[in-house]
């Protein structure tokens, strides 16, 4: 049996408190088997059946990360278009992926077909895949952050253009792409937030039904 005491579940608090979606990167490499590391912790998630439907690629080759940061250039040139007088200017200033800095890219798939699980918990709702793909990411971005290592999610890019790059099997969705190294600075605050973009609110009023 496990317990927790007061002070881990205070250090804990901290985490969620500091863990932050990171743009801003030093260059300096990981040590080796980082990134390893890291996807065996996000394989301790929880996924619909057991179905463990992640599936992760390490991004290490020059020309396919000069691919994706080029894609991820032309989606955020036309993200910037939907919006309009200062809006489109507070757009314009934000930084929204460190994939030129970061040295570690890891890029998250689901396996739609998988067979693991034998479909239990997702006849219904077949989207519960793609839910516990991003529960795996979300448990190696706090891993991540107890290390001091800082991650950033970026999804301003085209689905099916990251698969051609990656070259990956057919059945597999893109779900994020990720950004891993050491942040620059560190915040208790959205950077979002910091920029005024938007501010974080709370859980706002419960809906009770009786
Ligand atoms: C599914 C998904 C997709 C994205 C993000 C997050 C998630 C969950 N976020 C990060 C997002 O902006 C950030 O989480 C919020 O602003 C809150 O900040 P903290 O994560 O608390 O620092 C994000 N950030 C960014 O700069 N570029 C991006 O493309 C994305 N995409």
């Amino acid at each position: 049996m496990v317990a927790f005491d007061d002070a881990f579940r205070r250090q804990l608090h901290e985490l969620f408190v500091w863990r932050r979606d990171v743009r801003r990167f030093r260059t300096d490499p990981l040590p080796d088997g980082t990134l390893e590391r890291l996807i065996e912790i996000a394989c301790l998630s929880p996924s619909v059946g057991l179905s463990q439907p992640w599936r992760f690629v390490v991004v290490d080759d020059a020309a396919r990360r000069r691919a994706v940061i080029e894609d991820f250039k032309s989606c955020n040139a036309d993200a910037l278009k939907s919006y309009s007088g200062e809006r489109a200017a507070k757009y314009a200033a934000l930084k929204l992926s460190g994939l030129a800095e970061a040295p570690g890219h890891l890029a998250v798939f689901a396996e739609k077909d998988a067979t693991i699980g034998s479909g239990l918990g997702r006849a219904t709702m077949p989207e519960t895949v793609d839910y516990s793909v991003v529960a795996a990411i979300c448990s190696m971005w706090l891993a991540a952050r107890a290390e001091g290592i800082g991650l950033g999610w970026v999804s301003i890019l085209d689905p099916l253009r990251i698969h051609d790059i990656l070259d990956v099997p057919k059945s597999w969705k893109f779900i994020g792409y990720l950004c891993v190294g050491y942040p620059e600075a560190e915040c208790d605050r959205p950077e979002l937030e910091q920029a005024k973009w938007e501010s974080r609110r709370g859980p706002g009023e419960f809906t009770i039904r009786r």
